[in-house]
């Protein structure tokens, strides 16, 4: 058997990956998932990669509300003629036609910035969440087994709701909010310098008192946005295992595991509204007293004739719109905390390392005139393995080859590696040392699509996802795949299922297929798999939950499928394996022995002791088998 493709570059792992540990690739760039609040990477500037490709749009909107800005700031100037106009006794129709003017323009730009700010923060938050899912479905699976995927939704969801709520609209109004305030200030200062110097004493107060809490309100917002990440971890766990924790009666503790997560929400958020709020009511005091001095300065100068009445007037009107500009920028200081906040959650997730899955899947690679793919050989050669570094190792020096065509198993106690086995296969995980070969290939060496649709894979506890029992057998089968559906339903002995279920292929199965039973959830997985036509079939306890009957009936179909196809199965019950062409005995990570049923049966003293417990009747291989290969010969020649 050939290889079908040239090797790829082993550069699998993307999101700032560095040397590899443990057969896994070490993000580079900060990842800190545990909701813990230390030294984060810079929110500003996580803020502005997110901003960078929308600058048309925020430039855009920041003109219009700039240019609304304007007119505003030329009211009181007109205002000011309008009142030398009348105290004049001049006609002063024309300035009112001005005034007017300059309000309802002013008015329909800033609504229109406003408008086309929206807009732009709804493309920023759609980028995101286009780009943090995409990266969500590519990480590898060492990282997710390392988060909670309750933070990662809520990195996902709320937090990048919170980008859309301030990144865009915090950033406009600090560019509009500090140029018109340097604008008006400056018009003040040609209105009266006096009264402008009275104004400034007060606003000096309030930039000390924004620069003193911003980085509290900072920290604060990502404390809550953290706490709110482990509401979400901790719903998950609940929602995973919802009749467990009826079953349990664990309702009050998860409860309460729940609220201690909310109270944490709380906490943080009143911590930082406390903090906006000392930095917004200093921004009011502080043009309060400005008001207030202004009043008493520009009366007392108004009566020495020092300034106009008309100039007076003028200046509070410029003095009142500080006051929303002073707030504006106050409030800017605290979304662009929160902002921040999130853009830095945002991009740790990124920062995860990830998977390159390469082009996508070869073509079938079927002889001409059959739709079945050729059987692909399994090498394991010498492997060595840790989840991670520092634990004891869970494979080492493990060797063992499945020939093309045909069926072996893997048995062994608990924990003693076999379901790692086909995590390795899959490329899950990455050996430490030696090497899986497939098809004569390093896995590590195929792209991992190509791989992947190489490989039909039954998992241990046979995940069924929320969507119709058609969605859920035709979930990552090739259209070629879709030819067999009814001989596979017939196979793995779904039809009656089918048949009973009242939208038949159409019914939703709930979540996690809680409307079937264990055993058909076994077994749609089972057709699942089978559905992809697999060059390689992985089966992992995949009768565990059968009745005999049914067991009897996927075993025939196993044996079948290892006629056209390599089969790798991993059994507790010896009763679904002995047929297998040859049996891989595992024991603490190592291959112990390997041979027939009836090989080990005379040669390893484990497997005997498995056989004693677990089969019925004399220690001998001759129970109801189906063989396909070596086993079945043996059988015939020693019966005959
Ligand atoms: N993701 C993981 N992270 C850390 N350790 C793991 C992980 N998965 C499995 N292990 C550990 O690796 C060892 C081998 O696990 P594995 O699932 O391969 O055993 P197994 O032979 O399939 O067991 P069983 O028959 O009970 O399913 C066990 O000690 C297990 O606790």
């Amino acid at each position: 058997m050939t290889a079908q493709t040239a090797p790829a570059a082993r550069t699998d792992a993307v999101g700032g990956g560095g040397p590899r540990e443990g057969g896994e690739a070490v993000p580079t760039r900060p990842r800190r998932l545990s909701g813990r609040v230390g030294k984060a990477p810079s929110g500003a500037r996580a803020l502005a990669g997110r901003l960078r490709p929308h600058r048309t749009g925020i430039l855009a909107g920041t003109l219009l509300g700039l240019l609304g800005g304007l007119l505003s700031l030329a009211q009181p100037l007109a205002a000011k003629r309008l009142v030398d106009e009348l105290g004049g006794g001049r006609a002063a129709a024309g300035w009112v036609l001005l005034l007017s003017v300059l309000v309802l323009a002013g008015a329909v730009l800033a609504a229109a910035g406003q408008y086309v700010l929206e807009r732009t923060g709804e493309a920023v938050v759609h980028t995101v969440r286009r780009q943090l899912t995409a990266h969500l479905l590519r990480l590898r699976v060492p990282a997710v087994e390392r988060a909670e995927p309750g933070d990662l939704i809520s990195r996902a969801t709320s937090d990048t709701t919170v980008l859309r709520r301030t990144a865009v609209q915090s950033v406009a109004s600090a560019v509009v909010g500090s140029l018109l305030l340097v604008a008006t200030v400056g018009l003040m200062g040609l209105l009266d310098a006096v009264l402008l110097g009275v104004t400034l004493g007060a606003l000096v107060l309030v930039a000390a008192a924004v620069a003193a809490v911003a980085p509290r309100i900072g920290r604060a917002a990502r404390q809550a946005q953290e706490a709110v990440g482990a509401m979400g971890s901790a719903l998950e766990r609940v929602l995973g295992a919802f009749r467990t924790v009826k079953a349990a009666g664990a309702e009050p503790r998860e409860t309460a595991r729940l609220h201690e997560a909310a109270d944490g929400a709380r906490r943080a958020g009143v911590r930082a509204a406390g903090w906006e709020a000392v930095s917004a009511t200093a921004g009011s005091v502080a043009v309060q007293v400005a008001f207030l001095a202004v009043l008493g300065v520009g009366g007392a100068r108004v009566a020495s004739g020092a300034t106009e009445v008309s100039t007076l007037v003028a200046f509070l009107l410029y003095l009142f719109s500080l006051g929303p500009r002073v707030h504006q920028l106050v409030d800017v200081v605290g979304r662009f905390q929160e902002g921040s906040a999130a853009a830095v959650r945002v991009r740790e997730v990124e920062g995860m390392p990830a998977e390159h899955l390469g082009a996508g899947p070869a073509p079938d690679p079927a002889p001409a005139g059959t739709d079945l793919p050729e059987p692909a050989s399994l090498v394991f050669d010498r492997v060595g393995f840790s989840y991670r570094a520092g634990l004891p190792p869970v494979h080492r020096e493990v060797s063992f080859t499945v020939p093309a065509r045909g069926m072996t198993a893997l048995v062994g106690p608990s924990g003693a590696g076999k379901t790692t086995v086909f995590s390795l296969v899959e490329r899950f995980h990455e050996p430490d040392t030696g090497r899986v070969l497939l098809d004569g290939r390093d896995v590590r060496d195929w792209p991992l699509a190509e791989l992947r649709a190489a490989i039909g894979y039954v998992e241990q506890d046979s995940p069924v996802l929320s969507g119709t029992l058609r969605d859920n057998l035709l979930f990552g089968v090739p259209p070629a795949g879709m030819r067999h559906l009814e001989e596979v339903l017939r196979r793995t002995r779904l039809e009656a299922l089918v048949a009973r279920l009242p939208q038949g292929l159409d019914t939703p199965v709930g979540h996690r297929g809680d409307r079937l039973s264990g055993g058909e959830r076994q077994r749609v997985a089972v057709a699942r798999a089978l559905l992809r036509s697999p060059r390689l079939l992985l089966l992992d306890e995949a009768t565990s939950q059968l009745d005999a009957a049914n067991e009897a009936a996927l075993r025939d179909t196993v044996a079948d499928a290892a006629r056209s196809t390599t089969v790798l199965v991993v059994a507790h019950r010896l009763s679904t394996v002995t047929a297998a062409d040859r049996i891989v005995v595992m024991e603490e990570g190592r291959v112990r022995a390997v041979g027939t049923h009836d090989e080990l049966l005379a040669g390893d003293a484990l497997y005997r002791g498995l056989a004693a417990t677990q089969l019925p009747g004399p220690l001998s291989g001759d129970r109801g088998r189906n063989g396909t290969g070596r086993a079945a010969k043996a059988r015939g020649s020693r019966d005959g």
